[in-house]
């Protein structure tokens, strides 16, 4: 509860990305904060090469970052990406710039992004760190939170604020299933992935092109690589499950890679492809969509505890990190009293959240269906005419999610509003095109076929006016 001081009392269960960058949202705003992360510190951890992580940090992101000052440190950090580099199965390559003048998103090392904000939580005098303490239960009456510790003692707190920052298999978002009426709903897709590694060249370069987010699309399954500062690029391979099982044998991993991903095979390395997709399992993605995000005026759940998507728009904790923003505008707005901001939060961020899992699955869909057909690069191509055209009016829908802080659910809505302009288009312009074949057809009858176009409208017209006038008498 509230200290002597007044101060109020938050318990941010969680110590990954979002808790630990929300630790510092909610230290700025003066409350006394308590981080209880259930694995041990990983600054503690050894750091094994080969095995880092890296997630793309785009403009969500770092509004909230940039909001507890944390932007520029983390940028240092990073490497830009300004297009897309696509491997065909002919080992060409083609880039896609994600924009004009230099737009970007930031390749980022996930521990480092974790440690770098874990140590800015703890610079706050207001904020103490807990690791290995598990949330064990928890009553949204009182504010009573039971931890379990590695050495199997508990410890309990009593707090002003439960913030479930516990990711995509929460345990906060577990106690409000059967706290409130609370809407559930989990989709695991039947596709796996699996984190392979590029390392730098013999003389220590980088083995591909550095600003560029690598994409081997092969409809039903693809890869993925992102640059790292250590000069390698942590690949990301995404298959159906049933596909992984059917490579038992090296060889068949190997004749599957020269079949669909000839040109990564040198960059990866024939023994570590083999030894990594043999030692390792290919991962679950889990969307998770649920309401409310809060309980009362002493829970709230925030990041992939609230809203788990499939990474195919590369945007969870993009999403998780602007929550802090939402919520920190929230408290602004109704002066830190949790039982107006928290139903504010949930109001106002349930909507946009569904809607990014939506858009990550409708895209994770889409590039499974489409992203070589020929249809999906017109309208790739159509978008980004339309963009140079009317660049205040037609924004593609990638750009309102990736480089924009447009509220998702409102770039799906413009997506559909796009959509509509062009089925109308598509409509009239076979409407055109229906009466411009009626024109030709008319004329080659009447005799008229070798005429200009401007004499053939007005003879036409002449024709028109003149059964219109014998209409109307
Ligand atoms: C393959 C892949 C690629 C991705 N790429 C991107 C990308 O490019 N860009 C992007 O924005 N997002 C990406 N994401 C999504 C991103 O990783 C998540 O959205 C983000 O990590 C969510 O952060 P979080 O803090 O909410 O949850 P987590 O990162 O899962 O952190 C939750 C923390 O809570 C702790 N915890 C769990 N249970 C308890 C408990 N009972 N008690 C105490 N602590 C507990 C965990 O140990 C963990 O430290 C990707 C995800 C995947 C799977
Ligand atoms: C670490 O693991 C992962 C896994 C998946 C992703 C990321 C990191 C980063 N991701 C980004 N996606 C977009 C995007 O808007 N779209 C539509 C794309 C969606 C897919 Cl699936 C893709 F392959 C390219 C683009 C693209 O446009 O480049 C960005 Cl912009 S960044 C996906």
């Amino acid at each position: 509860m509230a200290d002597q001081s007044g101060r109020k009392h938050v318990a941010i269960c969680g110590g990954g990305l979002v808790g630990a960058l929300n630790a510092c949202f909610m230290a700025k705003r003066g409350y006394f904060v308590e981080v209880f992360e259930m694995r041990p510190d990983i600054r503690s951890q050894e750091i094994v090469r080969g095995r880092s992580i890296n997630l793309a940090l785009s403009i969500r992101g770092r509004e909230a970052l940039s909001r507890v000052g944390m932007e520029d440190v983390i940028i240092q950090k990073g490497i830009p990406m300004y297009a897309r580099m696509i491997h065909d199965i002919s080992g060409t390559r083609r880039p896609i710039p994600y924009g004009r003048d230099k737009q970007n998103i930031m390749s980022v090392d996930r521990r480092l992004l974790n440690e770098v904000l874990l140590d800015a939580a703890e610079e706050y005098p207001n904020v103490k760190t807990y690791f290995n303490h598990k949330v064990q239960s928890c009553d949204f009456e009182t504010g009573e939170i039971v931890f379990l510790k590695d050495d199997k003692e508990t410890v309990t707190r009593k707090v002003d604020l439960i913030v479930g920052n516990d990711g995509a298999f929460s345990a906060i978002r577990r106690q409000m299933m059967k706290t409130v009426r609370f809407d559930y709903q989990q989709t695991y897709i039947p596709h796996g992935y699996m984190e392979l590694n590029i390392p730098p060249t013999q003389n220590d370069e980088f083995a591909m092109e550095i600003n560029y987010l690598h994409i081997w699309p092969r409809n039903e399954f693809m890869m993925i690589a992102l640059p790292n500062l250590d000069k390698s690029f942590t690949t990301t391979l995404f298959m159906p499950f049933e596909l992984y099982d059917s490579l038992k044998t090296e060889e068949q991993l190997m004749q599957f890679f020269h079949d669909k991903f000839p040109d990564s095979i040198p960059l990866l390395g024939e023994d570590h492809l083999k030894k990594t997709f043999f030692n390792s399992k290919a991962l679950p993605m889990v969307s998770i969509k649920c309401h409310p995000y809060h309980v009362g005026s002493k829970a709230v759940i925030m990041g992939d505890a609230a809203h788990a998507m499939v990474p195919f728009y590369g945007q969870g904790m993009n999403c998780g990190f602007e929550d802090c923003i939402v919520l920190a505008d929230m408290l602004d707005q109704y002066n830190d009293d949790f039982s107006k901001a928290l139903p504010a939060y949930t109001e106002h961020r349930n909507p946009d959240a569904k809607a990014m899992c939506d858009l990550a699955m409708y895209n994770y869909i889409e590039m499974r269906a489409s992203v070589n057909s020929p249809l999906f690069l017109l309208r790739k191509k159509l978008d980004n005419l339309l963009y140079t055209l009317f660049p205040r009016t037609w924004v593609p829908l990638y750009t309102t999610v990736s480089f924009t802080r447009t509220r998702y659910h409102q770039c799906i809505a413009n997506r559909e509003w796009q959509d509509k302009v062009l089925r109308d288009a598509g409509y009239s312009a076979a409407g055109m095109a229906f009466i411009g074949v009626i024109l030709m057809l008319w004329a080659r009858l009447s005799g008229t076929q070798d005429s200009s176009p401007a004499e053939l409208i007005s003879y036409l017209w002449g024709r028109v006016s003149e059964a219109i006038n014998s209409w109307k008498s």
